[in-house]
């Protein structure tokens, strides 16, 4: 596919991008004989469908949408995902459809509303009767007895924090979940989860696959640290951001009020420092922000006490904010500490924050004997994630959950459904599972937060 945008002035020549369709995988591609049936949003009395309502192949958004006319790092083609939305035919009986709903990892605010709008949106736009929450992440699927769903049921569950049906780490027995889908007839599967959880569907999805099971996956992407790749934001980022504002606010008025006061706050943020770096930015209070795509040092010229120490003599007061996972391997710690993981195999921190605190009495104690010294610690970590998603991420879950719903029922598979360039799209699983957001220190966001802060950039001199 191609296009040619005309340019006017300066540009007159015609650039011609090329756009490569990302393909989807889809149940035909090994179940060739499936039947189609007319959307039965088609006869629902509340949508009264046109042509344009519906969605097809064709339509897709292209990834990139920011160029350099002059052709500078131009890649050759440029990757356009299928758009989400309902198409007029869709590969299922609605009266034989059985669903499975599960949430894994750890907790994001609006994981309730994604389960409620599944519940709902399967309900009300397909007619699905047969609707099952998985309890308690993937190990569930094999160990616990299915809830069965139902509208009235879930009707309030968006304004609950947490997930109804519970999470854990750790539990993924690919052949005991694969077996368990196809005891329980359940021919759509629909997962709620991160990074962890995307590379886990993945493989659920292939082992479906080879067993040519009709059974459609699909994933929504959950993770409070934003650290999913492609999409442009998580749903219930925005909300733990808002929520983090409080506690920096609140070591603000510690730091202010205390001769020499350091207010410290730690966030979430395992490998990447987006809601640092956003609770940063909106917040304006805070004078130094550390994340764990920057490495930074405590003693010397450059180092974080040096800027605290002018800060303190400047202003009185300092905030420091830092993203949990920053600053670990300056952390002392055991051969066993270093091998720690959690049941998913996630690498366990050490409290940066508690480090931080008895560094900082250690460096002042010893470079300003005497003088008074305050550092109030605040770790607001599970307040930011386990509350009620805010309006925003609310809509932003019901969207990606009818997206997921309507890209299920059109016959595709081992896909997710997430925001690119403010529309939903479907994006293949093995490629969005092994991509991180890591937060870029070399744009204009990372420059901005060190202009707001002013705080060192950490490059040894
Ligand atoms: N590489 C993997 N392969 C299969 N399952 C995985 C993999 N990584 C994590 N999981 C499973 O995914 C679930 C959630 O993973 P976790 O890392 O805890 O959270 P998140 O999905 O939020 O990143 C757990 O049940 C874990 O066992
Ligand atoms: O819930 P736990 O096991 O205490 O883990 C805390 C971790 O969970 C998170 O909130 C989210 O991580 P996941 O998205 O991988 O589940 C991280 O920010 C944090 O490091
Ligand atoms: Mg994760």
């Amino acid at each position: 596919m191609n296009f040619s945008p005309k340019l006017d002035g300066e540009h007159p020549e015609t650039v011609t991008i090329n756009v490569k369709p990302v393909r989807l995988p889809h149940l035909t591609d090994y179940l060739p004989d499936l039947q189609t049936h007319t959307n039965p949003i088609q006869h629902n009395h509340f949508y009264h469908p046109s042509d344009e309502f519906y969605l097809s192949e064709s339509d897709v958004i292209i990834r990139r949408t920011l160029y350099d006319l002059a052709g500078n790092s131009t890649p050759s083609s440029h990757p356009a995902y299928h758009r989400a939305g309902p198409r007029k035919q869709i590969f299922y009986e609605p009266g034989e459809i059985r669903v499975a709903i599960v949430t894994c990892g750890g907790l994001c605010p609006g994981l309730n509303t994604v389960i409620r709008e599944l519940v709902v949106g399967l309900w009300e736009q397909y007619g699905v009767r047969e609707i099952f929450g998985i309890k308690a992440g993937y190990r569930g699927f094999y160990s616990m007895d299915p809830v069965r769903l139902d509208v009235k049921m879930v009707h309030n569950w968006h304004k609950r924090g947490g997930t109804v049906l519970e999470t854990s780490r750790g539990g993924f027995d690919l052949e005991k979940i694969v077996n368990a889908i196809e005891h329980h007839g359940y021919n759509q599967v629909y997962i709620i989860g991160g990074d962890g959880t995307l590379r886990g569907a993945v493989k659920i999805f292939n082992e479906i696959r080879s067993r040519k099971l009709y059974v459609g996956v699909a994933a929504i992407p959950k993770t409070v640290d934003n650290d999913v790749g492609i999409i442009d934001h998580s749903f219930g980022f925005q909300t733990a951001v808002e929520k983090a504002q409080q506690a920096i606010s609140a070591a603000h008025v510690e730091a202010e009020s205390a001769p020499n006061g350091i207010g410290l706050v730690k966030l979430m943020g395992r490998s990447t420092g987006h809601i640092a770096l956003y609770a940063t930015l909106s917040s304006r209070d805070v004078d130094c922000c550390l994340i764990p795509e920057i490495e930074f040092y405590l003693h010397g010229e450059g180092g974080l006490f040096e800027f605290l120490d002018d800060r303190l003599k400047q202003e009185g007061h300092a905030v420091v904010v830092v993203a949990e996972g920053a600053g670990q391997g300056l952390i002392p710690r055991t051969d066993a500490e270093k091998q720690e993981r959690d049941e998913s195999g996630n690498p366990v921190f050490l409290d940066v924050g508690l480090w931080l605190k008895t560094e900082l009495k250690r460096w002042w104690g010893v470079a300003h004997e005497g003088e008074l010294f305050t550092v109030k610690y605040i770790d607001p970590t599970y307040m930011i994630r386990a509350v009620t998603a805010n309006a925003t991420d609310n809509l932003h879950c019901t969207l990606l959950a009818h997206s997921a719903i309507h890209g299920v029922m059109a016959g595709y598979t081992g896909f997710v459904a997430g925001p690119i360039n403010g529309n939903y799209a479907y994006i293949p699983m093995d490629e969005i599972a092994e991509i991180k957001n890591q937060v870029n220190t070399k744009d204009h966001k990372w420059a901005w937060v060190r202009s707001v802060t002013a705080q060192p950039d950490f490059q040894r001199i």
